[in-house]
């Protein structure tokens, strides 16, 4: 806890930085305030400055900094038109929003649920998933999304199809799911071979059991006002479930998505939207993405890039969701490789008030966000409240 005096009058103040790592250069900023902050219960005592970069009307950048005895010094960078943006390096780190830990809660929540429903109409959900072809990864996240099925009594269909298989086949297996009463959700796990329409699978997948959120028809209904889509894909969902359990406000602030692809960055675009965030999209066109990337309040990186996203790429205070998922090679790591997000970490803590690790953060949330889709499937079809 601590105590903030009273601000005293603005005084213009001259504040001229220099660093390696960013343009430093000269900037007006006004003082707002000046002021000791004491702890309770301590001896140490600390100097707050207030300070605004830009007009008193229009400011382009106002914070607190501690200076002395400091928690985070400043660093001010510009270009040399009026546009400031500012570096705080802060010395507190990030807090870390842990997707394993959020998602354990949301799956002990649903297993509660379904438990509920077993008493009372003695129906469990049940999950299809559709795996075509032997891609390692792919495996694996099937086998993960069997495993949290089994986690929390939801009950698992899986058909592996060789690479060599048809369109039709694989049609085949989705209209017999569609029309099987104890198959709630069917996922075909992408990407499918490359001799496969994506479409035309996706498009056959019952609406009411499209627990992935990728059937046009959800999609669309997410984009448009007044509407409201049966399901929500799994992994933007899961960005903004953990926006919501870390009681980040979305509401008005100004939020950059960085990718539009189908299942990832345009929902998650649509969905910021919808939770009334001033949305922009970066994506491999975008001519200046640092620079509007560095307007962001709220920051959803979905890219595929291992750490492109930079420090100097983040407004200070800002928080981050890095959806990516990138192997990178690493003799150390027994499977000789490790997984970094598209956001470079160690620079992003620095600078940001939260962000997601990789993994362990919007991976797990994923599975938890489709076996939350699979029992609300399951609670619609047979009217359970
Ligand atoms: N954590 C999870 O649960 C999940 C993680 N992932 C991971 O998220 C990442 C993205 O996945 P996905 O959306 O499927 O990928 P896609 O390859 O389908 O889409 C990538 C997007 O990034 C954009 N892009 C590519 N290069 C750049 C660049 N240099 N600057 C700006 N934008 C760029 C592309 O732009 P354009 O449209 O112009 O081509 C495209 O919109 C991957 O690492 C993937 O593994 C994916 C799904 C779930
Ligand atoms: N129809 C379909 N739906 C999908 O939702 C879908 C898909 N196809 N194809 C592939 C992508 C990718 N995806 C992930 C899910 C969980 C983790 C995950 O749990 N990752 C762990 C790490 C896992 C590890 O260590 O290998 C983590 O980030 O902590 C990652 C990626 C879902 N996808």
């Amino acid at each position: 806890m601590a105590t903030l005096s009273s601000p005293s009058s603005s005084i213009s103040m001259k504040m001229h930085f220099s660093s390696s790592s960013y343009i430093a250069c000269s900037s007006q900023a006004s003082l707002i305030s000046f002021s000791k902050i004491q702890l309770f219960g301590g001896s140490s005592s600390f100097n707050c400055l207030k300070y605004q970069v830009g007009h008193p009307q229009n400011p382009i950048f106002s914070r607190i900094g501690y200076v002395g005895n400091a928690f985070f010094t400043t660093k001010v960078a510009a270009n040399l038109s009026s546009s400031v943006a500012v570096q705080a390096a802060m010395d507190v780190p990030a807090k870390i929003i842990d997707g394993k830990a959020t998602a354990k809660d949301v799956r002990d929540e649903i297993a509660a649920e379904i438990s509920r429903m077993k008493d009372a109409i003695g129906i469990v959900p049940g999950l299809a998933v559709i795996l075509v072809g032997d891609r390692k990864d792919s495996a694996t996240y099937v086998r993960n999304k069997k495993k949290a099925c089994e986690s929390v009594g939801i009950d698992s269909y899986e058909v592996n199809l060789p690479e060599s298989a048809t369109e039709e086949e694989v049609l085949k297996f989705i209209s017999d799911f569609n029309d099987d009463p104890a198959v709630h959700g069917i996922l075909v796990q992408l990407p499918l071979p490359c001799h496969m329409n994506e479409q035309n699978i996706l498009n056959a997948v019952s609406i009411d059991k499209d627990v992935d959120g990728f059937h046009p028809l959800n999609i669309g209904r997410l984009a448009m006002r007044g509407r409201e889509p049966l399901f929500v894909s799994c992994t933007p969902k899961g960005c903004i479930e953990l926006l919501h359990r870390y009681n980040v406000e979305i509401k008005g602030k100004r939020a950059v998505v960085i990718g539009r692809s189908n299942i990832v960055g345009t929902p998650a675009a649509l969905l910021l939207q919808r939770e009334d965030a001033t949305v922009s999209t970066v994506h491999s066109r975008t001519k200046n993405p640092e620079e509007i990337t560095r307007q962001a309040d709220i920051i959803i990186a979905a890219v595929g890039k291992p750490n492109m996203v930079r420090g100097s790429w983040i407004k200070p205070g800002a928080v981050i969701i890095d959806v990516g998922i990138n192997p990178v090679e690493d003799a150390d790591s027994p499977r000789g490789y490790r997984l970094v997000g598209d956001v470079c970490f160690d620079e992003a803590s620095k600078v940001a008030s939260a962000i997601t690790p990789v993994p362990g953060g919007v991976g797990p949330m994923t599975i938890a966000m489709l076996l939350s889709n699979t029992l609300a499937s399951a609670k619609r079809a047979h009217n359970f409240k």
